[in-house]
């Protein structure tokens, strides 16, 4: 381990930092400061200071030490977002060590994948996990509470390496992989640092403040609200993910817990908005919301400010390829002629742009092109495939000969007066019925719009070259629950072409959700076919 002073607290040399000392850089300032707060039993919560964190993190990295690990080997991260788990991935940066977060309890097959391609040194986990099987060349280590104990030390390796940069992998995280295997996104230093300096531009949290998390740490929401809470001298509160399901409790968790900030997917607010909107109401230290992920259905979103009149509500877009790109306050009040929410302009330091198919700039407000990400966040690559590592990126469209790229998003959008960006949908929701051109998301926003639909989803099934037909599933209001389908097709009917209207049409009590908290998408077509 060099001898550099590993968390240097704030920084004036003006030198690009590590993710560790960026986490870390109110502890000489805040040390007495909560950092994380988690629960610990029933209605009791554990708290960890800054300076307890940094003495984890110190610790944890003493049992990793003696490890004799490579600059860049890979660390599975079997973890939770508690201190203990938060200090595992500190110390993985502070040796240079490349951490992949799975959550826990991944699923068998996509973990042995994810093993399979980066060839782990080591496999750490918190308490809780799983018990997959390791295979013996893998080290493996326990994260409990104050200390980090290793079970079986990794074989040993070459050591080439003299000096961690910050171009290194810190993290490499997996997306869902709704199309074929997952991708493995690996984020330098360089880059979640940039963008960490681009969100507290934002000023959205002060020290005073509490940012409630309910990411599991593979989904790198997770990452970014750990981000905003240590980098803003603020205490990150850890949801538990069971508490989700239960809105009573969730509730009672952010009032306990005197949540400030409250960050996650809009699916997160269902069951709360259905049967715990009193509870919702009284949680007067609430000053913050922030959702991202997908879109936040209007009429939810309109229920959530009805609720919550004084708080603010923050619509933050972007992909894990750039962490994300812009946070955008949704109007107070919302007017009810909104469509559709600004994503606005990409955060300080980042570019938002369109281009048409070509992959030529789109300047025209109201004409709609792929979004595309200039900025010093962006990936390194995916992990392992050069390929895909080259579909997603495109030479500038401004300067096409500078060498500089930009991200391809997969995402439509359009501008508008002001030059803000409008999110659209994805690229790949625009799909052709009977030879006509149906974007998924006219047909779900025309569900939206009837009285008593809370949140919608909208599918195309059947081959591409066959006989394609929409399927819509809708989520009703407890008031509403006497909507049917006929009315349903009935109203798109008043608005959109036949080819657009869903031939089957269901109302469900929830829609089912990823682990990461959206849409599921899979699990309807299941629910279809089955
Ligand atoms: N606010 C949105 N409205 C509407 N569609 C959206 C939105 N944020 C993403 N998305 C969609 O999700 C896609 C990205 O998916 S992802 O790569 O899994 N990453 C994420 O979802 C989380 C992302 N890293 C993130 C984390 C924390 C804050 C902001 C963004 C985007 O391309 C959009 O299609």
């Amino acid at each position: 381990m060099s001898d550099r002073t590993i968390f240097p607290g704030l920084l004036d040399t003006g030198r690009e930092e590590f993710l560790h000392e960026f986490l870390l850089r109110m502890a000489g300032t805040l040390p007495d400061r909560p950092a994380v707060i988690e629960p610990a039993g029933s209605e009791r919560y554990a708290v960890t200071t800054y300076r307890e964190l940094e003495l984890l993190v110190r610790d944890h990295m003493a049992a990793l030490d003696g490890l004799g690990l490579e600059i860049g080997d890979r660390v599975i991260l079997e973890a939770d977002l508690s201190a203990a788990s938060i200090a595992a991935l500190l110390a993985c940066s502070a040796l240079g060590l490349t951490f992949v977060p799975v959550g826990t309890r991944p699923p068998e097959q996509r973990l042995a994948s994810i093993m399979r391609t980066t060839e782990p040194a080591l496999y750490l986990r918190c308490p809780g996990a799983g018990d997959a099987d390791i295979p013996s060349g893998v080290g493996l280590g326990h994260i409990e509470g104050p200390s980090l104990t290793i079970e079986r030390a990794p074989a040993d390796r070459a050591r080439r390496r003299r000096e961690p940069t910050v171009t290194d992998p810190a993290y490499v995280i997996f997306t869902s992989g709704t199309t074929g295997r997952p991708k493995g996104v690996v984020m330098s230093h360089r880059a979640v640092t940039s963008f960490y300096h681009g969100m507290m531009a934002q000023r959205l949290v002060t020290p005073d403040d509490r940012v409630a998390n309910t990411s599991p740490l593979q989904f790198d929401f997770s990452l970014i609200n750990v981000g905003l809470a240590l980098g803003s001298g603020a205490a990150l509160v850890t949801v538990p993910p069971e508490s989700l399901r239960w809105p009573r409790r969730f509730v009672r968790v952010l009032k306990e817990t005197g949540a400030t900030q409250v960050n996650g997917v809009p699916s997160i607010w269902r069951p709360v908005l259905r049967h715990e909107q009193q509870g919702l109401a009284d949680l007067d230290r609430l000053r913050g919301i922030l959702f991202c992920g997908e879109d936040f259905p209007l009429p939810e979103l309109r229920h959530l400010r009805a609720l919550l009149p004084g708080v603010r509500v923050t619509n933050c877009y972007g992909s894990t390829e750039s962490m994300a790109c812009s946070f955008e306050e949704v109007p107070n009040p919302l007017p009810a002629d909104v469509k559709r929410l600004s994503i606005g302009f990409a955060h300080k330091g980042a570019e938002m742009l369109l281009v048409d198919e070509a992959g030529r700039l789109i300047e025209r407000p109201g004409l709609v092109g792929e979004i595309v990400v200039r900025s010093p966040a962006l990936f390194t690559g995916y992990w392992d495939d050069p390929d895909a590592t080259r579909a997603a990126l495109l030479p500038d469209p401004v300067s096409p000969r500078s060498g500089q790229v930009v991200l391809r998003t997969g995402d439509l959008g359009h501008t508008g007066q002001r030059g803000e960006m409008y999110f659209c949908g994805r690229a790949d929701s625009q799909v052709q019925i009977r030879g006509n051109r149906v974007e998924l998301d006219e047909v779900r926003h025309r569900l939206l719009e009837f009285p008593g639909v809370m949140a919608a989803e909208v599918l195309v099934l059947g081959p591409a070259d066959g006989d394609r037909r929409l399927s819509a599933f809708v989520v009703v209001s407890a008031r509403s629950t006497d909507v049917g389908a006929a009315e349903l097709r009935a109203h798109c009917a008043q608005a959109l072409p036949t080819y657009m209207l869903p031939s089957e049409l269901r109302v469900l009590d929830a829609l089912p959700t990823t682990p990461n908290g959206k849409t599921d998408r899979e699990s309807l077509v299941a629910l279809v076919s089955g």
